[in-house]
Formats: C-alpha cells, structure tokens, sequence
C-alpha cells in the first residue's frame, strides 16, 4: 500500500500572506486526515516563509496520521524535531535561500554527517527518510547512512513524464530495485499531480509514501479539499472506504 501525505506548505503560504489565522492551519490537516490523507507532511524552511517553528509543534498536538517533517538539519531544525518528535523526519539538503527542494543528498561526500544525524533521531524513535536523486552510488551510499528510508526527488520525473512517460520513469525503476535489495524503504515526492502519479506508482515497486503538497493544494482550489484528496487516493490505487 502507497500512503499519502498532504503537504500542507502552500496552506500557510496563503496564511501569512494577510498575518491572520485564515486559512487555519490546523484545521486544514484535521480535515485532510478526515478526507482520507494517510499523513500530513510540512517543510518548514529556515525563513519560516511558509510552516513556522511553532505550526510544526502544534501540528504534533493534532496530527493523528504520520506527521512528517523535512527541512535541512540545522542544528535549530534538529532541535525543533527532537522537540516535536514526529513520526518521521526527511533530510533535504536544500540551501536557506532554495526557492524549493531541487536535488538530492550527495550521500558519498555527506556519509559523516548524515550518519551523525541519523543517529540522533535514531536514538529518540523517530524515523528518517533522506531526500536522494536516482543516481545509484546516492542510493548505495544512502544505505551506510543508518536511514529507514529514502525519498525519491521526482521533480526529473514530472518533469518528462508529459513528453517520454518511460524514459522518465526508467531511472526511478533502477533506483527502486536497488533500494528494495539494500532494504531501505521507499518514500518518493515532488511535482506528483494528478497526471503522473499513477504511472509513477504502478511501476515502482515497494512505494510506501508520497508526500504531496503543491498541485494537489492547487487542485482544491477547484475541486475542493475532499475530492482532491479522494481523487489522489484513487490514483494510487484505493479508495476511502478500503482504508
Ligand atoms: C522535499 C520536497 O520536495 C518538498 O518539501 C518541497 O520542496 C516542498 O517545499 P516548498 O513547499 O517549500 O516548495
Ligand atoms: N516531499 C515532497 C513534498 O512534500 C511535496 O512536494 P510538492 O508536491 O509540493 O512538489
């Protein structure tokens, strides 16, 4: 079963946007959890332009799925997660001005640190996913770093999927195959939408989670939040009531 994650980044992007509590944070993730999201992730980055140090500790207090965090792991951004202690948290290794994620961890030339800082949240129960491209020494060096999982970056992906479908969707195959071998787990997010989820998901194989955020706020725009998350849930394969 692939679950899904709603990242709900761009909910307190038009938050902050008037300085208010419209739309509510928190209410927004209790009514994804209701519609049928199997997770609620957030990013909050160093700026806290979006997701704030303090939405993530009380998003914790709510959150009765998987509650997911990623960021870059400053020594502020570990002691926030150690702090909240969520479920999982995701190692980005995005620089503070990242307009948004775009590349992996280069887990050779960061096996040191990564290793540190996995073991940390080892040590306190709490679970990790670094963020990786499809290279296969990112992927083989990912499992000397103690992490559970990996989380695909597939902004590549969706981004050649509209024009070569399985040219787009090759490398990921390789990377998953290799991951499965090595038994790490496997996470996988970016740019998925409504178009290319599904092909993403009936070809790689042990998906366990997909976080998205981006398109499928936007789609709710249209749609509504409920239908959104329904029609997501049934591209990856099942529907409200099976779960
Ligand atoms: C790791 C990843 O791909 C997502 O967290 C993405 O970067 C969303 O962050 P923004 O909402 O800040 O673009
Ligand atoms: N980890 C990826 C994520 O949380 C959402 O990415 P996007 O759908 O906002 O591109």
């Amino acid at each position: 079963m692939t679950r899904l994650s709603v990242n709900i980044n761009k909910i307190a992007t038009l938050r902050n946007a008037r300085g208010g509590n419209v739309p509510d944070l928190i209410q927004v993730a209790k009514d994804c959890e209701r519609f049928g999201a199997q997770g609620i992730t957030v990013h909050p980055r160093p700026d806290q332009r979006h997701i704030r140090y303090n939405d993530v500790l009380e998003l914790k207090k709510v959150v009765t799925t998987e509650f997911n965090v990623e960021g870059y792991p400053t020594s502020s951004f570990i002691d926030l997660v150690l702090k909240t202690k969520p479920d999982q948290v995701t190692l980005v290794p995005d620089p503070p001005e990242a307009l948004t994620s775009s590349e992996g961890w280069d887990t050779l030339k960061e096996g040191d640190f990564l290793r540190e800082v996995i073991s940390e949240l080892n040590r306190n129960n709490i679970r990790t996913s670094i963020f990786v491209d499809t290279n296969l020494k990112n992927i083989e060096h990912a499992a000397n770093t103690f992490t559970e999982r990996i989380e695909f970056y597939t902004g590549p992906y969706a981004e050649q999927f509209p024009h070569h479908p399985n040219e787009a969707i090759a490398p990921y195959i390789e990377a998953a195959n290799l991951a499965n071998n090595l038994g790490l787990g496997i996470n996988a997010g970016h740019d998925l939408d409504t178009n290319n989820l599904h092909f993403f998901r009936a070809n790689i194989k042990g998906l366990l989670e997909v976080s998205i955020g981006h398109a499928l706020i936007s789609d709710a725009l249209y749609w509504g939040l409920e239908k959104t998350i329904q029609t997501y849930l049934a591209e990856l394969n099942f529907s409200h009531q099976d779960i």
